[in-house]
Parts: C-alpha cells; structure tokens; sequence
C-alpha cells in the first residue's frame, strides 16, 4: 500500500514529491477513512494550531491515534513532530490537541519566531550509518520546535549545538563548553521510538532523500522480516539504496 501524506496544512506536496523522488507514490490524507488504504503516514510541517483545528474539524484525531496505536509507522516533520508528541509547550492560549504516542516533551517555537528560521548541517551518525552518504544533513528549522526531554525509549537521531546565548528556553539538554567558545547547548532535533520517526526540521525541502528513504525502510519492516507493503511509481528511480543526492537545499 501507499505512503499517507497528512494533507490538511503545510508542506505536504513537497513530501510528496519527496517520496515520488524515490519511486513511491504519496496519497493525500484529508479523512478518517482514507488511513485504511495506507500503511504508514508523515505528518507534514506548517502551523500545528492550524492543523490541529482542521484536524478537528475533519474528527481525524481518533483514527490518528488509533494508527499510532497499531503500530503503524508515522513521521512528524516539524508541526507534525508537535503532533506526534506526548507533551508540548508554547502553545497559543486554550492549547492544541495533540496525536501523541512519542513519549517526549516538545518546546513548539523553541528557536524563536518565524525571522529566526535558520539553515544548519546537522550531525546524523544514525542516519549516515543507514542510509550512507554525508555524516551530516542540510537541517532546514522553520520557526522550529525542539525536543524538551525524552522518554527511555526513544532513541536520540540528533542533536544541534545551539550557542547558549541563543537559547531561548532553558531544558535540561546537555550542555558542553570548550576553552574560549561560547558555551553550547545540545539540543535534540530527531528522534524515533519504535514505529515513531520525528524531525524538528524539513527534510522535504532539501534534495537530500536519506530521511524519506530511512523512513521507508521503517515502513516497509525492512530487517524486521515483513513483506514490502510501498506502492512503487513507474519513472522515477525506485531503489532505496541510491546514494544520497545531496546537491542543495531546494530552498537555500
Ligand atoms: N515549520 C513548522 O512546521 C513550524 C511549526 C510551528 N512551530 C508550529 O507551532 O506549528
């Protein structure tokens, strides 16, 4: 079956012609009932108010939650990473429901307002030690969030080393000094707890596909024994194991 692509809000075409990149076809996800043609979803970043109250309004959180539950695997990229958190502060007055199932706390505008949306090369040991390719990836953080703290069971997929002077909230994430620089704070920006992927950034929108393609493997149990469930499209390079195109950020 297909890839779903949440598409209430947001950067879902952009996932979706990220996920066409690598052979496989992306279904747009407006309703309840259009979770059973898929087997796997990405949450795409925007606005997490927004989309959760289109979310509402279409009653998607239940059939949301229960995909989680199933096991299903399920990527939040940015808003969608808010979604998919357990817990998440800064969000406007009343609140925003949340999906969950990520066993972490996420700050929802934790490097400040959308003037401070920054590029960075970003340390990616897991991903590079999977899918190949460059030891770092183009980390495109629109009014970004940050993981806060996360459960035992998540796996920590990346850091960023925020100058400490730059931090505008203050976590318990590791802080590492050197002689004569300005002390850093590690913050977390990728995350994965089981069928559960999170990015505080965009892979969509760098010409990089090694998220898109580790988050397939994900999907298609690769390793795991399970039988290849993802719709491949006719024209497009449909191996996995391409190496990494990493010729820009299509937004620099
Ligand atoms: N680029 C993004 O998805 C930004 C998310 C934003 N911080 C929010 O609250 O929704």
């Amino acid at each position: 079956m297909a890839v779903g692509v949440l598409a209430l809000q947001g950067s879902f075409n952009e996932h979706i012609a990220a996920l066409k990149r690598l052979g496989v076809k992306g279904v747009e996800i407006r309703k309840p009932e259009q979770l059973h043609n898929v087997t796997s979803l990405i949450i795409p970043g925007g606005e997490s108010t927004t989309m959760a109250k289109l979310a509402e309004y279409h009653n998607l959180f239940p059939a949301l939650r229960e995909f989680v539950k199933m096991g299903k695997p399920v990527w939040g990229t940015c808003a969608g990473l808010i979604f998919l958190a357990d817990k998440a502060i800064g969000q406007k007055t009343g609140g925003q429901e949340l999906v969950g199932g990520l066993d972490c706390t996420i700050h929802r505008n934790y490097f400040g307002s959308q003037i401070q949306s920054f590029e960075a090369d970003i340390l990616v040991p897991e991903l590079a030690s999977k899918e190949g390719g460059p030891e770092t990836f183009r980390g495109v953080f629109i009014r970004a969030p940050a993981v806060l703290e996360v459960g035992p069971e998540v796996e920590v997929l990346a850091m960023y080393p925020v100058p400490s002077n730059k931090v505008l909230y203050s976590s318990p994430a590791v802080e590492i000094q050197e002689e004569n620089t300005t002390p850093e704070k590690n913050v977390i920006v990728a995350v994965r707890q089981g069928n559960l992927l999170g990015t505080a950034f965009h892979p969509e929108l760098t010409a990089d596909s090694r998220w898109h393609s580790y988050f397939l493997k994900m999907a298609n149990g690769v390793g795991q024994g399970a039988s290849s469930s993802i719709i491949a499209v006719g024209g497009a390079d449909s191996s996995l194991n391409q190496p990494p195109r990493n010729d820009l950020p299509i937004f620099q």
